[in-house]
């Protein structure tokens, strides 16, 4: 198949700005050239969770992603959409010279590339690995999750996703009913699940999501009534709504952007029972004010706990 690479050259500073903006306009598998050593906060802040290879050299930073021209997406709405996204962050941040090139490549393999940077590693007493790896020797007595997160996000290795997980484990009983918002790998979904959950309801607008979520339920031997997986938006889409249910559950995770957080967190108190938790992240460090702020105006919730880990935070609440 033959994918279009657009190449946008901009700054080391907008890098992790324009992957946030790809991420929610809908661009996946992105990729990064960046000729300037990133300090280790910078590479810290990006929100995608495998981390790129970065070359010594000084210079400019390159941010890729490819579109296949034979599939559903409009290209050149997608790219209206780029332009507009660059044009807001143009407002606040520097972003070089922001040409866009554009490619023909033959390159298959390009959304296979990141495996080779995603190896097992811990959070705490859970094993998380690849499900193409084998258990290493010195982790056979954790609680194992096999991920394959396929081109959805979440392979565990990010901050926010292991600030979630953290906070899942303070919170998970038997009888914990489960809303996963933003599931993509659903690797919050099975952890809440290998650590004795009831159940998990996730929702994802990326179909590819549904499909890694099947999967790794596959990998993790949970079966269907388990864990149900809907692609839709539970912000503004009545049948999502219905379909998730109301007053249904004991604990929401939502590891989504700051930006969506704020948004969400409108939406949410009318789907979780009374004193249910709820785990937010995605938030970047300069975000942590205006999320709080946003939890505070509302009445249906009380902070319980703020966690950080490197540039990001987690915020859990509770319902009223
Ligand atoms: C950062 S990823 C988190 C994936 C996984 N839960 C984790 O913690 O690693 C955020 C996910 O939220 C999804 N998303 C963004 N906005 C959403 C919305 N309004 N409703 C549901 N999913 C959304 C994205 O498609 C993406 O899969």
């Amino acid at each position: 198949m033959r994918w279009k690479k657009f190449t946008l050259t901009t700054t080391t500073e907008a890098v992790d700005l324009i992957s946030s903006m790809f991420d929610e306009i809908g661009i996946e598998g992105i990729e990064i050239e960046d000729n300037t050593p990133l300090t280790e906060a910078e590479t810290k802040g990006m929100f995608i969770d495998i981390l790129p290879e970065l070359p010594p050299d000084e210079g400019i930073a390159k941010v890729s992603f490819y579109l296949d021209p034979d599939s559903d997406v409009d290209i050149e709405e997608m790219l209206k959409r780029v332009e507009e996204g660059l044009d807001e962050l143009a407002l606040f941040t520097d972003l070089g010279v922001r040409t866009l090139e554009t490619s023909e490549t033959e390159d298959k393999d390009w959304i296979n590339n990141w495996k080779q940077y995603f190896k097992p590693f811990t959070v705490d007493d859970i094993l998380i690995k690849p499900t193409w790896e084998e258990i290493p020797e010195e982790h056979k007595d954790k609680l194992l999750i096999e991920i394959d997160p396929g081109t959805a996000f979440g392979t565990g290795q990010h901050e926010t996703t292991q600030l979630c997980i953290r906070q899942l484990k303070k919170y998970v009983t038997p009888d914990t009913k489960i809303l996963d918002v933003g599931t993509g790998s659903g690797i919050l979904g099975i952890t809440a699940l290998k650590l004795g959950a009831k159940e998990v309801f996730g929702t994802d607008l990326d179909e590819n999501a549904i499909v890694a979520v099947k999967e790794n339920m596959e990998a993790n031997d949970i079966s269907d009534d388990k864990f149900r997986v809907l692609k839709g938006n539970i912000i503004d889409d009545e049948d999502v709504k219905q379909e998730v249910g109301f007053e249904a559950y004991d604990l929401v995770v939502a590891n989504i952007l700051a930006d969506i957080i704020i948004i969400l967190q409108k939406e949410i108190p009318v789907h979780m029972k009374k004193g249910a938790i709820f785990i937010t992240s995605g938030i970047i460090n300069m975000k942590e004010e205006a999320v709080k702020k946003a939890f505070s105006e509302n009445e249906a919730f009380e902070l319980v706990e703020i966690t950080y880990q490197g540039e990001w935070v987690s915020v859990t609440v509770r319902k009223k």
